[in-house]
């Protein structure tokens, strides 16, 4: 795959405060950027403005504000976000079957005629939760990986478009849920970054070598003193990578 293609799977987390540190990013990186999202720290902040700014710089828009609440609420919060015109939109899949039916309807009820339908994704396991914080505080038995993959079972029987996952998880989300399931992945750390907050984690070449059709992607670049430098170094290290992912091809 060539280098630009890239570009199409790697979607830039904006966790800024407020438009003006957002411009300035977006500014520095100057045009190179495809896909970025939008969460709760930015979106809280400045609001629908936000989207607007962005759509005019013709970027896609993740818009990850993770609904999680009741079926009837679920629908209603995605029916508002659809009607934004952005182009990925998340739930929780903890929120489970019937909230993710409706939260499809108000999706399918919110797109504007004739734009394309936003991708509607649900979060799995949050690449923070380990193995013993998911056993001990949350009281699930076994392991991260089982639980993702049955999370990820609710997810497509209520006809959502794929899975926010860690990188780690996806050989056994393609080959049990589906090579088209679409597989979004955070936790992403270049070689040698510091893991922070996150626990399951991958570089950029390593998730996309183990088939995540989306890598996400904030502090390692957003934090870094020379972002444009950081940018330019993930491409470079997707060089010798070939990309599995089969739903963004
Ligand atoms: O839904 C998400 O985007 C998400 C899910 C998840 O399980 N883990 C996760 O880190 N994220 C988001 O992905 C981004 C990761 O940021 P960094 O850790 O700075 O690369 C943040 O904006 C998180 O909110």
């Amino acid at each position: 795959m060539a280098q630009q293609d890239w570009n199409r799977q790697i979607i830039i987390a904006l966790d800024y405060a407020n438009i003006t540190e957002m411009e300035h990013f977006l500014n520095r990186l100057d045009g190179r950027l495809a896909y970025v999202k939008v969460g709760m720290e930015l979106f809280y902040a400045a609001g629908l403005e936000v989207i607007y700014r962005l759509k005019e710089r013709g970027l896609n828009v993740f818009l990850d504000l993770k609904v999680h609440d009741i079926p009837n609420t679920a629908k209603g919060a995605v029916r508002s976000l659809a009607q934004l015109g952005v182009d990925m939109i998340n739930v929780h899949a903890a929120g489970g079957i019937q909230m993710m039916q409706a939260a499809r309807e108000g999706l399918e009820q919110g797109t504007k005629a004739g734009s394309p339908r936003p991708l509607l994704i649900g979060v799995t396991m949050l690449t923070s939760t380990s193995q013993s914080m998911m056993n001990e505080q949350l009281a699930i038995p076994g392991t991260v990986e089982e639980t993702v993959i049955q999370y990820a079972r609710l997810v497509k029987q209520a006809g959502l478009d794929g899975v926010v996952a860690s990188p780690l998880e996806v050989p056994q989300l393609k080959e049990r849920i589906g090579r088209e399931f679409v597989t979004v992945t955070p936790g992403i750390r270049p070689a040698g970054s510091d893991k922070g907050d996150q626990t399951r984690v991958a570089t950029p070449a390593e998730a996309f070598a183990l088939g995540s059709d989306y890598i996400v992607i904030g502090r390692a670049v957003t934090a870094a003193p020379d972002p444009l430098a950081a940018w330019e170094q993930i491409l470079q290290s997707l060089h010798s990578v070939t990309a599995k992912g089969g739903a963004s091809q």
